[in-house]
């Protein structure tokens, strides 16, 4: 019998094969992390490794997606070589009805939000299970702090009505460490009425790098469900 993680990664499948179709030949491309992302670099180092792309150029959004690109074949560059990035391609945690989103799940949201603010068009890619009403309601937001900062910070996100927790790694002991050396505190908020005001005054706090609400960067989201057995990408 189909279990229901395997009828997600079957929409993720889905997003991330439609996704590297629509990269062509010449581009710069945004390779996002996750395990949806992570198909859609499969994909795309396939399309290349047939032939049917040439000169695409990959910028990574973290040490995950340099691995995974560099498996696949996809040449990488950086932003310093670079004047601008044609598309990039992410997933996310949650994504609203505005299309603002949260991520981070993989620790990696301040290279993500680098990268895909930079983009001509940031294309989002997601299982069905990520689309929410409201932003917060299924994901806390995660936010990149700097070590010696942890405590004031955690102070600071209190007082903005969240409840801090720091990220703990599952095989390791102690915090998750970011691609940058920092933590990562997963914050909790009852609701996020203004996600742009939230995400302005998180960062403002000093010792924050970054947090995971993503305010008008998305362009098109490409939703994968599985109806009566058929994995389907709509979209929106
Ligand atoms: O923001 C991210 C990593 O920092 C990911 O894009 C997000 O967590 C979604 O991951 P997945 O595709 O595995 O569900």
């Amino acid at each position: 019998m189909t279990t229901a993680p395997e009828l997600v990664k079957q929409a993720k499948q889905a997003v991330g094969k439609q996704a590297a179709q629509w990269v062509e030949s010449g581009m710069v491309v945004g390779l996002g992390t996750g395990s949806t992302a992570a198909f859609m670099i499969q994909f795309l180092g396939e399309r290349l490794q047939r032939g049917e792309l040439q000169q695409v150029r990959g910028i990574p959004t973290s040490f995950q997606a340099m691995v995974l690109a560099r498996q696949a074949g996809i040449p990488l560059t950086t932003l310093d070589e670079v004047s601008e990035i044609d598309l990039a391609i992410d997933g996310a945690d949650e994504v609203d009805p505005q299309k603002n989103l949260i991520k981070g799940g993989g620790a990696a949201h301040t290279r993500e939000k680098i990268v895909d603010g930079l983009a001509k068009e940031f294309i989002v890619v997601v299982d069905g299970s990520k689309l929410v009403a409201h932003l917060g309601s299924t994901f806390p937001v995660p936010v990149e702090v700097l070590p010696l900062a942890i405590v004031p910070v955690m102070r600071a996100l209190e007082q903005l009505g969240g409840e801090p927790e720091i990220r703990m790694a599952v095989k390791k002991d102690g915090p998750v460490i970011t691609d940058q050396g920092n933590m990562v505190v997963d914050v909790k908020f009852a609701e996020i009425p203004d996600p742009a005001s939230l995400e302005m005054h998180i960062n403002n706090i000093p010792g924050v790098l970054e947090n995971g609400l993503f305010v008008g960067l998305a362009g098109r989201v490409l939703v994968g469900e599985v109806t009566d057995g058929q994995p389907q990408v709509r979209v929106w």
